[in-house]
């Protein structure tokens, strides 16, 4: 499969990583288009402007979603004979990104950067999509972890508010459990290790457990307890959960702003 990459940063690299690693692509079969040269996965070709010669199986825009009519109106005419583009970017739908580069089946997602090993989220919104396009769609997300069709845009905004933003909240709970560490004596090395070990033991076990997160925190909260004792603070006025529903507003406000433009 040949592939174009029209901006290859910290989300469309993650991707790019997962793709070469798993023999999706093979670099010589990549051309990727950046602002200025940066790392990138197998060394793969990147320059200013396109290759010549003909458009390939699937271009991927990786750039932010402000970048978008500046990149469709340099693009445009080359991406115009691909059958594929395949959008990572926030707030953009299909046929905002039909209006900006004419041709292809536009296909929006929302990765999130787990999928750099294997173990991400794909949320996809293509309603029009046909079905070679899907299945050309799903051969290239199936190692980037699990992926999901939203044939509904509110369900596709939740799900993407959820997985694409979720990844920072979670290294953000890493650094808060370190630094609540620190606060009871810990160094900050030892902190640092030990939060990271606990939350990726929990995120493995809870994966792969048939009983609840609830369930879990409660085997672990013996009643009178250390847990417990901590639990009652995250639990009271339920502090945790209304924080992070906040926080999921938060991001789903943002996202409808800019899906509105
Ligand atoms: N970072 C994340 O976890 C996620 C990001 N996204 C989406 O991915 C997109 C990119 O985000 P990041 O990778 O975080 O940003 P980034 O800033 O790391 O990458 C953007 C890339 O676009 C290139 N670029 C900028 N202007 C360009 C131009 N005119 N022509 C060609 N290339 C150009 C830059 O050189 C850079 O490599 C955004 O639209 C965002 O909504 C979606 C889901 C998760
Ligand atoms: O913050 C953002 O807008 C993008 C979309 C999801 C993750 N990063």
């Amino acid at each position: 499969m040949r592939v174009w990459m029209i901006g290859c940063g910290n989300m469309a690299s993650a991707m790019l990583r997962r793709w070469l690693d798993d023999d999706v692509l093979s670099a010589a079969d990549v051309d990727v288009v950046n602002r200025a040269d940066r790392a990138l996965p197998g060394d793969v070709r990147q320059a200013r402007t396109l290759p010549d010669g003909p458009a390939p199986d699937v271009v991927v825009l990786g750039v932010k979603p402000q970048q978008l009519d500046e990149v469709a109106a340099v693009h445009r005419h080359r991406v115009a004979t691909a059958p594929l583009l395949v959008s990572m970017l926030a707030g953009a739908d299909p046929s905002r990104l039909s209006a900006a580069f004419p041709g292809p089946v536009a296909i929006q997602t929302m990765p999130n950067l787990p999928v750099e090993i294997g173990r991400g989220f794909v949320a996809i919104h293509a309603p029009a999509a046909p079905a070679t396009a899907r299945e050309t769609v799903d051969r290239l997300m199936a190692p980037l972890g699990l992926v999901e069709w939203f044939e509904d845009p509110a369900l596709f905004a939740a799900a993407g508010a959820l997985s694409g933003c979720g990844p920072a909240y979670l290294f953000r709970f890493v650094d808060a459990l370190a630094a609540g560490g620190r606060a009871i004596g810990l160094s900050p090395e030892q902190a640092t290790a030990i939060a990271l070990a606990t939350v990726d033991g929990a995120a493995a076990m809870v994966a792969a457990s048939d009983r609840s997160p609830r369930a879990l925190a409660d085997a672990v909260a013996s009643p009178g307890g250390m847990t417990r004792a901590g639990l009652n603070v995250l639990d009271d006025d339920n502090a945790l959960e209304a924080l992070l529903e906040r926080t999921l507003r938060a991001v789903a406000r943002r996202g409808a702003e800019m899906a509105a433009g």
